[in-house]
């Protein structure tokens, strides 16, 4: 059996990736080392096999043992300890959900059922870094895979709700104590049923305002019955780097693109939005409008996106099958990436509005990371 290296396996996503491992029956097919940038010499957790304690992950020498790694840890960690596993002579498959080696020529951003072809082509050119996409693309793509694999986007805006787990625990757990805070400071109101409706707008305004540093120490701002329009860094281009990301990893996912094709069919397609927070738990929704290549009937579109994959599913547009289905608290946990809201705009029939809700920490995080690890072990 393969002996693979699991790095930030306690983190958010590494938890969420060791759970769907569980469950899928990974472990049956891997001799598993746990690794910790904290506890070395600690105990592994119960799905260890022989190595039952923690290795160093920063110990190159215990890092090289491993025929492949995966790592949860983060961009940090990635940049601090990827290049000297290399520079040792590692020859091992990397697949990091870090950020960091994405955009790289030697490294291929996996979402399998999407780019099957473009990994398994990497694969046979001896290509050993695989990266998890971001999380909004990833969710998008498997939402919306269909209709560029029938080359019916001529282009896409993505209007983004994300929720606040893209930001980590930490903003989880800050968004949930901002909610808190709010709400006791209008509770008494609250409770008496002839309190002033905008007494208690006041309230809850002058709360926001008067949030302590602690309480705003993750997102720099209220985000309890708020939102905030920029997510990541600013790229001095009025665009954020979360809102490059769609254009850059869409093309690159789909091997399109300067440096990734040749040709009309394989230029870039222009994927652009804005990115905002909203105070959702750890699903990201987005609007989409898409500006197809021709006019396809409405029902045909629905066809092509429903039989691209086994998670997607259609959401007729109607209002309560919206409400019902095409939320985040009716996806969270769950694999499905439901699409709805489908109709084509005013501005012609070829501009189609769609609505997708995706799981971040699931399809926007372990789940492209746990299949790659399939697909090598399949080799
Ligand atoms: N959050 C997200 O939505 C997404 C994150 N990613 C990427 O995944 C990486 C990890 O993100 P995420 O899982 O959110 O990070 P976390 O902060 O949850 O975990 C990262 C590491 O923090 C350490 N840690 C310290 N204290 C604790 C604690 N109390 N509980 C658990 N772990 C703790 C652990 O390392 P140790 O065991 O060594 O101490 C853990 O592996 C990042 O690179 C991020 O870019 C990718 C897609 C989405
Ligand atoms: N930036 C994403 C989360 C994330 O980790 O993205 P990336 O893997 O591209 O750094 C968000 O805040 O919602």
């Amino acid at each position: 059996m393969k002996l693979v290296g699991l790095v930030g396996w306690r983190g958010m996503v590494g938890s969420v990736l060791m759970q769907r491992m569980q469950e899928e029956g990974d472990f049956d097919h891997i001799e598993p080392v746990f690794f910790t940038t904290s506890n070395p010499g600690g105990a592994a957790p119960k799905m260890a096999k022989n190595e039952t304690t923690l290795k160093s992950a920063t110990d190159i020498a215990e890092l090289s043992k491993c025929e492949i790694i995966i790592s949860c840890q983060g961009g940090d960690y990635t940049t601090e300890v990827f290049p000297k596993l290399r520079a040792s002579g590692w020859n091992g498959y990397w697949i990091d959900a870090a950020s960091t080696l994405r955009m790289n020529d030697d490294a291929v951003i996996v979402l399998d059922p999407v780019n099957k072809d473009v990994i398994k082509n990497a694969m046979s050119r001896g290509v050993k870094n695989f990266i998890g996409g971001n999380c909004t693309v990833s969710c998008m793509l498997i939402g919306l895979g269909g209709l560029f694999e029938q080359g019916l986007v001529e282009w896409m805006t993505s209007m983004t709700y994300q929720a606040a787990s893209g930001g980590g625990a930490q903003h989880m757990r800050e968004l949930l104590t901002q909610f808190g805070t709010i709400n006791q400071s209008v509770k008494p109101l609250l409770d008496d049923p002839a309190s002033a409706i905008l007494e208690i707008d006041r309230t809850v305004l002058a709360t926001q305002h008067g949030l302590s540093a602690e309480e705003t120490k993750q997102f720099g701002v209220p985000l309890a019955g708020n939102l905030i329009p920029w997510i990541d860094k600013d790229l001095g281009n009025g665009q954020s780097k979360e809102e490059w990301k769609a254009g850059a990893e869409t093309n690159k996912i789909l091997g399109r693109g300067e440096g990734f094709g040749k040709g009309d069919a394989n230029k870039a397609i222009p994927v652009d939005g804005l990115c905002v927070r909203i105070g959702a738990m750890r699903c990201h929704s987005q609007a989409l409008t898409i500006k197809l290549t021709r006019d396809v009937p409405l029902d045909e579109i629905s066809d092509i996106i429903a039989s691209h994959n086994q998670w997607v599913k259609v959401v007729p547009n109607t209002r309560e099958a919206s409400m019902r289905d095409l939320s985040p608290a009716a996806v969270t946990g769950g694999l499905g990436i439901p699409v709805g809201r489908l109709r084509k705009l005013a501005m012609g029939n070829d501009y189609l509005s769609a609505f997708t809700v995706g799981d971040q920490l699931l399809w926007g995080a372990a789940e492209p990371l746990r299949r790659m690890l399939r697909i090598v072990l399949d080799k």
